[in-house]
C-alpha cells in the first residue's frame, strides 16, 4: 500500500458540495501543494476544516474556493493519511482538482479502494466492510438498520463467539491426540458431541434469519393473477397507494403485464399486475397472457384475486391449478357484492392457501394483506427491532458450509473415529467462519467483495 489514493467521494452531478478524497503518505504533502489557506484560520491543522483555494501552481490557475481537512493517520477511515477537499459541487471543479491531485502524485483509486484499506489495514474486518456497500445501497429504512448493525460489529462479534467455541474444541482434541496418556480431563466422543451441538444450535440460529435476511435485502417478487375483470388492478393500485394501472369494468382492461417497485411495510416489493388469464383469440391478449405466465413462474409468491360475488369458474380453475406448489395468498374480492362460495371450495382449487376477504373498491382488507406480508417475511417469530440477520449469499454460503462440516464431525463422532479426523472437520468449520470476517480468505474473494463497491467509496 505504498501508493497515495485519490478519488471523488460525492455523487456524479450537481450538488451542493462535492468532496475529493486522498489517502495515503503523500495525502498531506499532496495537499500542502495544491491548496492555499486563506481568511483567519489560514494554517493547516489536523483534523480542522480550513478555508482557502485549490490552485495549480504551473499554470498560475486558481481552480475552486473550497474548504479543506487533512487527517493524520492511523485514527482515520483508511487507518492511513487522509486529506478530503470540499469543492463545489460542480463536476468540472472536482474533475480539476482531481487532476491536479493525480498530477501531483496519487493515483487514482479503484471502486471500494477506500475501504479495503481500512479492511487490509485492520480497522474493520471482512464482514463490516461488506456492511459499508451494504449502506450505500439501501433501499429501505430496515435493509440500512441491518447493514448499520453489521457495521457495527453485530455480526462479527456472534461469528467470533462461535469460533472461539470451536478453539476450544480443537484444543480439547489437540490435548487429548498429543497427550492421551498424561493426566488431563479424558475427551469423551459424548463430551465432544454435546460441544459441537451446541455450536450447531448457534450456527442454526444465524442460518434461520437467512431467509428473512435476504428477503430485506433483495426484496420479494410478487404476481398478482386472476381471470379477467376481478380486481387485480385495483389491488396493484391499492398497495402503491396511487392510481398506476386502467381500471375498467371491461374484462380484458389489462393487457400486458405492469410492474412496480415499492416498500410494504419497509419490504421492498416488486408488483406484477398482469392481464387476466382467459380463453381468447386476440393476438395482443394472448401476448400479454404469455407475459402473465412468466410473471408467474417468477415471482416468489402469488396473491390469486377471485370475485367472491360470482360462482368459481373454470377460468379460476384453470389458474388454481397452478398455486398448489407456489407460495400464494387466496383474495376473494367484492365482499361489498356479497358471497356466493366459501373458503374451502377456493381451496379446493387453488390449494389449502390462506385467504382474505376483500373489497378494493373500498380498500377492505388492504391493511390485512399487508401485514400478511410483513409476517411471511418475519416468518412470524422474529422481532422487527431485531437488526441482527444474516443477509448476505456470500455469509449464507459460509454458515451453510459450517453447517456441513459440523455434520460430518458428528457423523465421525457417532462411529467413533479417531480424533485426528474429527479434528478435520472442526477446523474446516473454523475456517469457514474466519471467512465471513476475512480471517481466513483469499485476495480474489476480497477483490470480489470490494468490486461492488462504487468509486471514492
Ligand atoms: N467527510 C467525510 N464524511 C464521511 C466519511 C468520510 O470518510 N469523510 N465516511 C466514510 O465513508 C463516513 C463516516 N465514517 C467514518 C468512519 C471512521 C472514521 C475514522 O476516522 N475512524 C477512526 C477514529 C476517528 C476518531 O476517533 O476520531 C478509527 O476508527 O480509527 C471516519 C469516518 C460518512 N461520512
Ligand atoms: N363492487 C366491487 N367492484 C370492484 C371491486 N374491486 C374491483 N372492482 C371493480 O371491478 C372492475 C374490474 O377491476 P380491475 O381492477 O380493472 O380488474 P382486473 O382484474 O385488473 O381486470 P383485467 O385487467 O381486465 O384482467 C372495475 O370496475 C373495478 O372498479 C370490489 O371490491 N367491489
Ligand atoms: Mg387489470
Amino acid at each position: 500500500m505504498e501508493d497515495t489514493i485519490a478519488a471523488v467521494a460525492t455523487a456524479y452531478g450537481e450538488g451542493g458540495i462535492g468532496i475529493i478524497r486522498i489517502s495515503g503518505n503523500k495525502a498531506f504533502d499532496i495537499l500542502k501543494d495544491i491548496f492555499e489557506p486563506g481568511g483567519e484560520f489560514a494554517e493547516i491543522v489536523s483534523r480542522r476544516m480550513t478555508y482557502g483555494k485549490i490552485v495549480d501552481k504551473d499554470n498560475n490557475e486558481i481552480i475552486d474556493e473550497v474548504l479543506a481537512v487533512y487527517m493524520k493517520g492511523p485514527k482515520t477511515y483508511t487507518a492511513e493519511d487522509v486529506a478530503e477537499i470540499n469543492c463545489h459541487g460542480s463536476i468540472v471543479a472536482l474533475r480539476k482538482t482531481l487532476g491536479l491531485a493525480l498530477r501531483k502524485g496519487a493515483r487514482m483509486a479503484e471502486p471500494g479502494e477506500f475501504t479495503k484499506r481500512a479492511f487490509l489495514n485492520g480497522r474493520l474486518d471482512l464482514s463490516q466492510a461488506e456492511a459499508v456497500i451494504d449502506i450505500v445501497k439501501a433501499k429501505t429504512d430496515k435493509s440500512f438498520d441491518v447493514a448499520i448493525s453489521q457495521l457495527e460489529g453485530g455480526l462479527s462479534l456472534k461469528i467470533m463467539e462461535i469460533r472461539q467455541k470451536l478453539l476450544d474444541v480443537l484444543v480439547d482434541i489437540t490435548v487429548n491426540i498429543d497427550y492421551p496418556d498424561e493426566d488431563i480431563e479424558e475427551l469423551t466422543y459424548e463430551k465432544l458431541e454435546e460441544n459441537i451441538l451446541l455450536i450447531g444450535e448457534m450456527i442454526e440460529k444465524l442460518l434461520s434469519t437467512a431467509s428473512t435476511g435476504r428477503m430485506i435485502r433483495e426484496g420479494i417478487r410478487i404476481a398478482i393473477v386472476g381471470k379477467p375483470n376481478v380486481g387485480k388492478s385495483s389491488l396493484m393500485n391499492s398497495l402503491l397507494k396511487e392510481i398506476r394501472a386502467i381500471v375498467t369494468e371491461i374484462p380484458g382492461t389489462t393487457r400486458d403485464t405492469i410492474e412496480e417497485t415499492l416498500s410494504i411495510r419497509n419490504i421492498p416489493v416488486y408488483l406484477v399486475d398482469t392481464a387476466g388469464i382467459r380463453d381468447t383469440s386476440d393476438k395482443v391478449e394472448l401476448l400479454g397472457i404469455e407475459k402473465s405466465k412468466e410473471a408467474f413462474n417468477n415471482a416468489d409468491f402469488i396473491i390469486f384475486i377471485t370475485d367472491g360475488s360470482r360462482p368459481i369458474s373454470s377460468e379460476d380453475k384453470e389458474i388454481g391449478k397452478y398455486l398448489k406448489e407456489k407460495k400464494s395468498l387466496i383474495l376473494i374480492n367484492k365482499s361489498d357484492l356479497g358471497r356466493v362460495f366459501d373458503d374451502d371450495e377456493i381451496r379446493e382449487i387453488a390449494g389449502n392457501h390462506d385467504i382474505i376477504e376483500t373489497s378494493l373498491l373500498n380498500g377492505k382488507g388492504i391493511e390485512d394483506i399487508e401485514e400478511f406480508i410483513e409476517n411471511m417475511v418475519y416468518g412470524g417469530h422474529l422481532s422487527q427491532k431485531d437488526s441482527m440477520m444474516v443477509n448476505n449469499v456470500r455469509h449464507i454460503e459460509l454458515l451453510r458450509k459450517s453447517r456441513g462440516s459440523l455434520e460430518d464431525a458428528l457423523k465421525m463422532i457417532a462411529s467413533k473415529e479417531a480424533l485426528d479426523f474429527i479434528e478435520i472437520d472442526v477446523k474446516n468449520t473454523y475456517e469457514y467462519l474466519g471467512e465471513i470476517i476475512g480471517e481466513t480468505v483469499s485476495d480474489d474473494i476480497i477483490d470480489e467483495v470490494f468490486a461492488r463497491f462504487c468509486l471514492g467509496k
